[in-house]
């Protein structure tokens, strides 16, 4: 049974910018991956950070290794993505924008490219069925792969960019932040930049990435994962707030995957206190719901449990978020609408 005020946050019309297809994977999923999977012997608690749990960041980027070797086939792919967004949706989530990292299985068959194809087929897969989400996908360089790959996953992005319908909106930088450096991917980014995908960069998630931030917010970005370490509080500089406030470049803000990869002490020690009292553009959302046992009406919650915002900061909250989507301005609109209508029935 839930209070009225949980009603209010799964009620309450949604943006999710930030989800990472694997790291979203739910438990009723994943047990059934595991079904699909016995040989491997992996446990759910193998792949997910329940209440009250802290990891190091080396255990996390583990997780995902497990969770890789359970969703390695098309069909494993198909059904991950089609859960995560039927998910997103019964949560309030109205538009997404799912990013994963196409992965090559020299096992399964699977290609970077047919990855990139599935992804896209669950999307449609969940429109056809009239699921009430509008879904468009960040295509991922995991950091780690360094310049090549990096320029190869653009490369791809590019092209389904052009013939995705307008699905393909972007590319995401991520992965470890203790691995390889901004400077190789430079060049891979900024020609997806210019070929008019929009970027959404991992930005300062750990401290002393203050010279590789400089470097990408030179590109500039058109969205920032975390910023968690940018203020000078932290050991940022006032040097970086300044451009990112100037460039008005928004942040994704991600409470409890930041409490549990240990990056922050607390929840209220997070620096949405430092942006959100700026008035600077920040979006909640979820990063990983399925590893950290979350979902995106919780970190609306917590977030207002937190910080003392009302229901109507709440609200203006996720209705500001909508601005920030890289979708395109039509698609703006219809959100704006439909939050327009929404807003009678929370507000009764
Ligand atoms: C360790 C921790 C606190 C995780 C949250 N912070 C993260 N930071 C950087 N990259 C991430 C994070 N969470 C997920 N990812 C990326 O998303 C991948 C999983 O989703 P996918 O396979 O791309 O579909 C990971 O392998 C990693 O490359
Ligand atoms: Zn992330």
């Amino acid at each position: 049974v839930m209070d009225n005020d949980a009603v209010f946050y799964r009620e309450l019309p949604k943006v999710e910018l930030h989800a990472h297809l694997n790291g979203s994977v739910s438990a009723q999923t994943i047990e059934k991956l595991i079904s699909r999977k016995p040989h491997l012997n992996i446990e759910h608690s193998m792949t997910a950070i329940g209440k009250g749990q802290r990891r190091t960041l080396d255990e996390c980027f583990e997780v995902f290794r497990v969770i890789h070797k359970l969703v390695d086939t098309e069909e494993d792919i198909l059904m991950v993505a089609t859960d995560v967004i039927k998910e997103f949706a019964a949560d309030g989530v109205k538009y997404l924008e799912l990013r994963s990292t196409p992965r090559e299985e020299r096992d399964t068959g699977l290609t970077k490219r047919s990855y990139i194809e599935t992804v896209i087929k669950a999307i449609q897969k969940c429109k056809e069925e009239g699921v009430d989400i509008d879904v468009r996908f960040l295509v991922a360089i995991d950091r780690r792969n360094g310049t090549e790959v990096a320029l190869e996953t653009v490369n791809l992005a590019e092209e389904f960019m052009l013939s995705s319908d307008g699905l393909v909106v972007g590319i995401d930088l991520s992965g470890d932040p203790t691995v390889g450096h901004g400077k190789d991917l430079l060049p891979a980014l900024q020609k997806a930049k210019n070929s008019g995908l929009k970027l959404s960069l991992h930005l300062s998630e750990i401290p002393s990435q203050l010279d590789e931030s400089d470097l990408l917010l030179s590109l500039p970005p058109d969205r920032i994962g975390h910023g968690t370490f940018l203020h000078p509080e932290v050991g940022g500089s006032q040097s970086l707030v300044d451009k990112v406030v100037q460039k008005k470049i928004p942040i994704e803000l991600c409470l409890t995957s930041n409490v549990k990869g240990n990056t922050v002490p607390c929840y209220a020690k997070h620096h949405f206190k430092y942006w959100y009292e700026l008035g600077h553009p920040t979006v909640l959302c979820t990063d990983d719901k399925g590893v950290f046992c979350t979902d995106l009406s919780q970190e609306y919650q917590l977030a207002a449990s937190t910080f003392g915002l009302s229901h109507e900061a709440v609200w203006k909250l996720s209705q500001q978020a909508i601005d920030s989507i890289f979708g395109p301005e039509t698609v703006k609109q219809q959100l704006k609408e439909k939050w327009n209508d929404l807003h009678p029935q929370l507000f009764k």
